[in-house]
């Protein structure tokens, strides 16, 4: 049957089919399906607002239509994706109630015209129920709250928990905003004068970025995320000028270099060597060169693929890329010390929420708490492996005490953990960057250092990190 619904909502609808069917990453099919798509600027913009934000609220989104179905597992899915898109409207962008409930008929019909009729009426009812929306009060009511922001209500309570109501409300809030657009000059292909005029030749706006006060080095704020589709931008690109990197995880990048060159340099959760070419470019902007010696490790073989695909195109040295389980450590390295361990750990990824918002739906209490001991495993999987005198740096992308905090406090406790003490990063026991609107990504890092087995300790002052592991504490 033809339809009459808008191509912007048509093309926001196959990719939730596409999120939805093989469980793929929002912004992974954005990129693939709507980015390079035919659709004009401006579709293409709100189509992606559409994904994020349905993706981002979909528990709540469920939660509200099957209010008004008698019942709701007789809905298909794709019929419920349509709906899906008209209460997302209805709720939380406020357009027009009744473009948005023509446009769902419309949807609807695109996928599964006999539904067409209740679909109007579910809508209908909807627009109805909005104004009691979110049917409590969210000062005193969890649910209400964590309805209000489309979190899940125990997210939302956790996040009360560990963030205070202050910072978790502008935290709720700021993670259903669109994420900010960053990138970062690769030192070891250009410099920052020469990518700063690239982007004036073009006309458009890029800033250096600050984070509480401290220039992030190399890091550029873009205002319109379709810079990226100009021919001369997208050259830099290719040719591994720039790269896209969220603008506290180029801090957390910088953050992680000792303060003297290491020789040798191990990085754990090396992934798709993001890091590595901001740890790299760190390098030589630093001192000159890049480290020698340096090992990247994964335990995912595909991803030192992209890895070293990556770092050949960025110019970037890594001596070696291992594939393996960092608990292994000791069988993967025997007896091999480096002078700088970074662990970029896998974590919950709850700083992230903007830019992957399925993680918001998929995430469960318990492997919030399975990630934080394996956090812990992997410190103490890399004590030995860090010289005399060296350091460990632990970063997350997350928020939770429990895998943060914690976790700095239950390795300083261990066994292996008890050789290191916390050192500051430019004066601050850690990078632990908050969300709010338009700010970088909620990140987490620490330093640790090892004594350096002479028995005294070693020259590295505390900056106020001190020796009890609370890392936040400032
Ligand atoms: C936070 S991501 C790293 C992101 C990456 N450093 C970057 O900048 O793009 C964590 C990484 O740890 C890897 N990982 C998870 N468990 C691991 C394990 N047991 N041993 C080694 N790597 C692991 C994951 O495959 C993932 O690439």
């Amino acid at each position: 049957m033809r339809t009459k619904a808008t191509p912007a909502r048509l093309a926001a609808l196959a990719a939730l089919r596409e999120v939805r069917e093989r469980k793929a990453y929002a912004q992974d099919v954005i990129a693939r399906d709507i980015d390079d798509s035919s659709l004009t600027p401006e579709d293409r913009a709100f189509a992606t607002r559409l994904v994020l934000g349905v993706v981002s609220s979909t528990g709540t989104l469920d939660e509200v239509i099957d209010r008004v179905l008698d019942n709701p597992h007789d809905v298909s899915p794709q019929v419920r994706d349509a709906l899906r898109i008209s209460t997302y409207e209805i709720f939380f962008l406020d357009k027009r109630f009744h473009a948005a409930v023509d446009q769902g008929v419309e949807l609807v019909k695109s996928v599964a015209p006999p539904a067409a009729g209740l679909t109007n009426y579910v809508l209908r009812q909807l627009v109805r129920l909005r104004a009691e929306f979110p049917f409590a009060d969210p000062n005193r009511d969890i649910e209400a709250l964590a309805r209000l922001h489309a979190f899940p209500a125990w997210q939302a309570a956790l996040l009360m928990n560990d963030l205070g109501p202050e910072a978790a409300f502008e935290f709720m809030r700021a993670s259903n905003e669109p994420a900010p657009l960053f990138v970062a000059v690769n030192a070891a292909k250009t410099r920052d004068e020469l990518v700063l005029r690239a982007f004036e030749r073009v006309g458009e706006q890029v800033e250096r970025v600050e984070i509480e006060g401290g220039e992030v080095p190399g890091c550029l704020r873009l205002d319109d995320p379709r810079t990226l589709l100009l021919p001369d931008v997208k050259r830099l690109l290719s040719q591994g000028r720039i790269l896209v990197s969220d603008a506290a995880s180029q801090q957390v990048a910088a953050s992680v270099l000792p303060e003297k060159k290491p020789a040798s340099f191990l990085e754990v959760g090396a992934g798709r060597a993001t890091k590595t070419i901001l740890i790299q470019s760190g390098a030589l902007r630093r001192w000159g060169f890049q480290i020698e010696e340096y090992v990247a490790l994964d335990n995912r073989a595909f991803k030192k693929k992209v890895l070293e695909e990556r770092v050949e195109r960025f110019g970037i040295h890594v001596s070696e890329a291992l594939v393996g389980d960092v608990l292994d450590a000791d069988d993967l390295m025997p007896g091999r010390s480096f002078d700088a361990v970074f662990l970029d750990a896998p974590c919950s990824g709850l700083g992230t929420l903007r830019r992957h918002p399925e993680i918001r739906w998929r995430l469960k209490p318990d492997e919030i708490v399975d990630m934080a001991r394996q956090q812990v495993a992997m410190l103490r999987a890399l004590a030995s492996h860090v010289s005399p005198g060296g350091t460990l740096a632990y970063a997350t992308c997350t928020v939770t005490r429990m895998e943060n905090d914690a976790v700095v406090k239950a390795f300083l406790k261990t066994e292996e953990g008890s050789r290191f003490h916390l050192a500051p990063i430019a004066g601050k026991p850690c990078v632990s960057t908050r969300l709010s609107k338009g700010s970088p990504d909620a990140h987490f890092a620490v330093r640790f250092v090892r004594a350096d087995d002479t028995g005294g300790a070693d020259d590295v002052d505390d900056g106020g990190a001190g020796d009890d592991g609370d890392a936040s504490r400032s």
